[in-house]
């Protein structure tokens, strides 16, 4: 990865010229010349670039699931009880077809427990530095891998992703949702994807957690909603699927291409699954 070490004054926000010449690899774009600020995310045009890898986090407390899900998502396999708590952090990597690009996504499952949570919030800073090696300047960033030139807002293209855990049958774990956002408000980056999932459907008996509740909690804080089993691979790979679309359509913009809505994404797969469960 290229990294841009200088430091110059006027690549301080945007010198608009050097924004986007028409020599660039990839055209010329509308670009508002007398915007002093730095450019918006999607003012620009850029295609998307294959070699970005998107870190996505599974968070939540221990037993909810997430190494469960993961297994179930890269090996399509559950195996009862057989996890012990996860210790530390580690990751598997998936690539996931979108539009015919090749979205790479680096998946990390995280330890629920307590006593792992400084580790897990290390990862949630890094997980913006992994999509392309940015030279930081105040609320923008240059970045080769975009083959921009001059800089562009931060938010254009750091695209990462939380996955945020709760078991269905586990009331603590569902009250605790409220304060695994607060933190990721206050250590992830602003603008990571973030879904809320609620786990371990297959287990309807035990249900404590209506759907209804997920849904609301995840409208009140603005994030898309599902209801998964990593026993029985219901929307797991859904899950993955809408985080990596997100991903992929805040990484770049082709003109004319409408905004991807992950919410209405879901509904619509939703139906024509004419499946059960949780959406928003
Ligand atoms: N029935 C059912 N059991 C599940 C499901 N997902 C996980 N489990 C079980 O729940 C327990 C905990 O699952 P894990 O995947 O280890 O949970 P975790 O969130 O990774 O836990 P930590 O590593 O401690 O953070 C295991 O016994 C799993 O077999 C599910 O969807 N359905």
């Amino acid at each position: 990865m290229d990294i841009i070490m200088e430091n110059t004054p006027e690549m301080e926000c945007v010198d608009q010229g050097e924004a986007l010449h028409s020599d660039s690899a990839y055209g010329s774009s509308a670009v508002d010349t007398d915007t002093e600020d730095c450019l918006t995310p999607f003012e620009i045009t850029f295609p998307y670039n294959e070699d970005l890898m998107h870190k996505t986090i599974m968070v939540g407390d221990s037993g909810v699931g997430k190494t469960s899900l993961l297994v179930q998502y890269d090996q399509g396999k559950f195996i009862p009880g057989s996890f012990s708590a996860t210790v530390g952090i580690g990751f598997t990597n998936k690539v996931v077809t979108v539009d015919n690009a090749k979205v790479k996504l680096q998946i990390w499952d995280t330890a629920g427990q307590e006593r792992f949570r400084s580790v897990t919030h290390a990862y949630y800073r890094d997980a913006q530095g992994n999509l392309c090696s940015i030279k930081t300047l105040p609320g923008c960033v240059c970045c080769r891998m975009l083959r921009t030139r001059g800089c562009v807002r931060l938010s254009a293209f750091l695209s990462s992703a939380l996955l945020l855990l709760y078991d269905i049958t586990s009331k603590s774990s569902f009250d605790n949702i409220r304060a695994w956002l607060t933190e990721i408000h206050e250590y992830a980056q602003k603008d990571v994807v973030i879904m809320l999932l609620g786990n371990k459907t297959d287990m309807a008996g035990e249900r404590v957690i209506k759907r209804e509740e997920g849904e609301k909690l995840a409208k009140e804080y603005g994030v898309p909603f599902m209801e998964t089993s990593a026993k029985t691979g219901v929307n797991v790979e859904l899950a993955f699927l809408a985080v990596a679309k997100e991903l992929k359509h805040r990484a770049a913009q082709q003109p004319n291409e409408p905004k991807f809505q992950i919410h209405d994404y879901i509904a619509s797969e939703k139906q024509k699954s004419g499946c059960c469960g949780g959406y928003m």
